[in-house]
């Protein structure tokens, strides 16, 4: 059986105090209750800059402008029904204030403390590469 791969683009918003910016999925959806990078997957004809862009407005409420994402790290994760190759991009400056419009809720979190929040497992091993960059 051939397996699918997912692409899906992801940010971690970092404020000047040097916190992650977390989302929590909604409850019924695969995952559900579990905090995640905002971020979606990326559509035909979209470059992964584009995705991002598009996703953190429809689910933050906030503009980025392209200059301002630098690509950071990846997942790579087999779950069981398809493949996940998740880039991840970090971001400094944005406008607006960022909302939960699509999640359950938004928390800004210490690198030091994602540890404490359930994440999906193809993002545990960026936890503690974001915890080296900060
Ligand atoms: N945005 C995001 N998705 C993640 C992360 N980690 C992780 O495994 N995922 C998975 C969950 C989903 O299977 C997929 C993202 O899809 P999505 O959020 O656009 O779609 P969804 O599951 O809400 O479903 P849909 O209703 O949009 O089809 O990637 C993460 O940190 N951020």
């Amino acid at each position: 059986m051939q397996v699918k791969l997912l692409l899906v683009v992801a940010c971690a918003l970092i404020d000047p105090d040097g916190r992650v910016l977390i989302a929590q999925r909604p409850e019924g959806k695969a995952m559900g209750g579990l905090w995640e990078f905002p971020g979606g997957k990326m559509e035909p004809g979209e470059r992964p800059e584009e995705t991002l862009i598009r996703e953190l407005s429809e689910e933050l409420g906030i503009d980025v402008k392209e200059p301002c994402l630098a690509p950071f790290s990846f997942a790579s994760h087999a779950y069981p029904d398809f493949h996940l190759l998740m880039p991840l991009y970090v971001c400094r400056r944005w406008e607006g204030l960022p909302q939960a419009k699509e999640h359950m809720a938004l928390k800004w979190v210490w690198p030091k403390d994602l540890k404490d929040y359930p994440m999906p497992p193809a993002d545990l091993p960026l936890v503690p590469m974001l915890r080296d960059l900060l």
